[in-house]
């Protein structure tokens, strides 16, 4: 199974660079598809209908109904948008339904960001819903208060466009883009799947409101947010089942789906941290989370084609694929060495209860701070069969060999590479 693509998906820049990219691409290109697409007018505009439609039915078993929420959202946007507010001779009160609207809805969808809990049935999602109540009830009381006034003030004092950009309202145009600036900084920064899927839309929603005017160029615009909302359900989903949260490296699900499909020469090391226990006790749960992000980003750098994943709690699993354990031990060993010599800085020890004398985990006052140095225990098996000397150990038999390696390195004083053939 390939995760690389995956793991793009899921990049800060590709969340940011590819929504855009495709904005751009659509600007370039707006005119020949129009050409390319004229003969299929209703189902370009039913298209983001149906695709949205999926999002908000998907949204559910998916657990994700907030992406669900913004998806209802830019189905009733856009209803209105093809529906309430013509193109061509719009009345005073039409184009400020329209500005109300396209004002609406990217600070709602902005404000998402904040929401402190993203799931719809929760106090904050019915919170949010009823804010968005209260605002359709305001926009309807002040539209009908507004029936009878001549408001065309409003539309050539504050709402003028810019007609060599586009025929909706500048000021809209720029609160768009910089909500829609906002949130890929947003993106860049939390990099979560969640503030992906509001950037698309926000995206997608500024693009059609400059090319307003241009037929089915809006349907594009929700067709394609809507198809990049899809993908977001499949990699968060993706990752919730194969990539381990605190790590960030792939999970057990993902190395058993490997294991099904692996066959040949390969080695596996089992690696585990020594004396977690002591160092949870000593300096918290919270330090001891940091100390195995710590090991794992030192892991992500074996060297030798290693793939690695989290095992369990402080266990880790190197998989080296074409190679025997005799030719891992020199990256084996690199990685034990670096992870011992990494002087980890306790942050907050004052807080924490100082280790006593025969603590087994090595550390040292520098100045303000303490530092920590964790030493990991690894043991290692491949596929050859001892006996018949060919690569055709089943992968449960070289998981137990590789477990009785790492307990062997434990016994044999931690901080140490076995290797059960040479053992
Ligand atoms: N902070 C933190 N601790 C964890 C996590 N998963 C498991 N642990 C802790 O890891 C510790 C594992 O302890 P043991 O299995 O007794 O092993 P050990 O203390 O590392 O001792 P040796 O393996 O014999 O060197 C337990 O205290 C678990 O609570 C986690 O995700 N975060």
């Amino acid at each position: 199974m390939s995760l690389f693509s995956f793991a793009l998906f899921r990049s800060a820049l590709f969340r940011v660079f590819f929504p855009l990219l495709l904005a751009v691409q659509l600007c370039l290109s707006s005119e020949s598809l129009l050409i390319l697409l004229s003969p299929y007018q209703n189902l370009i505009s039913t298209f983001p209908y149906i695709m949205l439609s999926v999002v908000i039915f998907l949204s559910q078993p998916f657990n994700q109904g907030a992406t669900g929420l913004v998806a209802l959202l830019m189905v009733v946007s856009l209803y209105l948008i093809q529906n309430y507010v013509g193109i061509d001779d719009l009345t005073d009160i039409q184009r400020f339904t329209f500005c109300l609207l396209v004002f609406a809805l990217p600070v709602n969808l902005f404000l998402i960001h904040f929401l402190p809990e993203k799931r719809l049935l929760s106090r904050f999602g019915i919170n949010y819903l009823l804010f968005i109540l209260f605002q359709v009830v305001w926009c309807w009381l002040l539209l009908e208060q507004l029936t009878n006034e001549n408001v065309s003030w409003l539309w050539s004092a504050y709402l003028k466009p810019l007609p060599s950009l586009s025929s909706s309202p500048l000021l809209l145009i720029i609160i768009s883009m910089a909500l829609t600036l906002v949130s890929g900084f947003i993106v860049l920064f939390r990099n979560s799947n969640f503030d992906h899927t509001i950037f698309i839309n926000l995206v997608f929603c500024t693009l059609a409101l400059v090319f307003f005017d241009t037929p089915a160029i809006p349907a594009i615009c929700f067709s394609l947010a809507a198809t990049l909302l899809l993908l977001s359900i499949i990699t968060s989903s993706h990752e919730l089942a194969f990539i381990d949260q605190l790590t960030e490296l792939q999970g057990r699900r993902a190395l058993e789906i490997e294991m099904e499909h692996i066959n040949g020469l390969y080695t596996i090391a089992m690696l585990d941290v020594d004396h977690f226990k002591q160092f949870n006790d000593s300096y918290g749960h919270r330090t001891g989370d940091e100390v195995l992000r710590l090991v794992a980003q030192i892991m992500k750098q074996t060297e030798g084609n290693a793939s690695v994943f989290r095992y369990g709690g402080e266990e880790f699993i190197i998989l080296f694929k074409g190679k025997n354990s005799n030719q891992c031990l020199p990256y084996l060993n690199e990685l034990r060495s670096k992870i011992a010599n990494y002087d980890l800085v306790i942050r907050d020890h004052h807080e924490r209860p100082i280790l006593d004398k025969d603590a087994k985990i090595y550390s040292q006052d520098v100045g303000e701070h303490k530092t920590v140095n964790i030493t990991v225990s690894i043991g290692v098996a491949d596929s050859i069969n001892a006996r018949t000397k060919r690569h055709d150990l089943g992968t449960d038999e070289v998981f137990k060999a590789a477990d009785k390696a790492l307990y062997r390195a434990k016994s044999g004083g931690r901080n140490r590479v076995t290797n059960l053939r040479f053992a």
